[in-house]
């Protein structure tokens, strides 16, 4: 049977990657993307913005919600300091799979938990089950419609402090609007907008920072 789409990046990477150097994995997922079939990562020119977010916070603890192929993955664990550590979840299995295995390619398994299952489902188990107090950043690239159900759930559980950063992509395109209204009009965040291209494309796009205020 034809094989997927993510399978076929994979390949990409297995073929044009060096085993153990991220920026290799970026760059035959970027190429792939741009010159063979376009795929929803999060892409070199969005990906930039979100480096640096992540090389100006030097988070610890980081949350991304939504992994699909592990482009961003790659993209944010290869800034981490040691010790750092990245937990991103991702609902389909069959991306997990693929996202597994660029994450090992591109070595940085160390910093990264990739964990299956529903956002809502695991949101309010980061604290017992991974030990996890409150996260540093959190990368918003799942669902558009769970984007402010899961702030609003992360707000609950206690797992944002003073100054945590969420990051969203796709704030234009597919867009989120109830979130986008939600973090710009409430007290508690300090959000601002980094205009930008939708992955491989000329569409607009954006990024949403949005800094926990407590
Ligand atoms: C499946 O739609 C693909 C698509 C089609 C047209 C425009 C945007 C998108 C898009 C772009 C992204 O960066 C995305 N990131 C995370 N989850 C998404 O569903 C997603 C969708
Ligand atoms: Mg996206």
């Amino acid at each position: 049977t034809r094989s997927t789409r993510p399978q076929r990046l994979l390949k990409a990477v297995k073929q044009h990657a060096t085993r153990g150097d991220p920026q290799s994995v970026i760059s035959a997922i970027d190429h792939f993307c741009r010159h063979r079939e376009w795929a929803m990562n999060v892409g070199d020119e969005k990906g930039c913005i979100l480096d640096s977010v992540v090389s100006e916070l030097n988070p610890e603890k980081v949350l991304e919600l939504g992994t699909y192929c592990g482009y961003s993955t790659v993209r944010i664990a290869r800034l981490l300091p040691p010790g750092a550590r990245l937990i991103t979840l991702e609902f389909n299995p069959d991306y997990a799979v693929i996202a597994r295995q660029v994450i090992a390619w591109a070595g940085i398994e160390d910093k990264v938990q990739l964990v299956e299952g529903a956002s809502e489902d695991w949101i309010p188990r980061m604290k017992e089950h991974f030990g996890i107090e409150t996260f540093d950043l959190v990368f918003l690239d799942h669902w558009k419609d769970h984007y402010l159900p899961d702030t609003k759930l992360m707000e609950g559980c206690g797992l944002l402090r003073k100054g945590t950063v969420l990051l969203a992509d796709n704030v234009i395109c597919p867009g989120v609007p109830d979130y986008l209204e939600y973090v710009r009009n409430s007290r508690s965040y300090k959000s601002c907008y980094f205009k930008s291209h939708l992955e491989y494309t000329r569409a607009e796009d954006g990024l949403e920072k949005s800094v926990f205020l407590g």
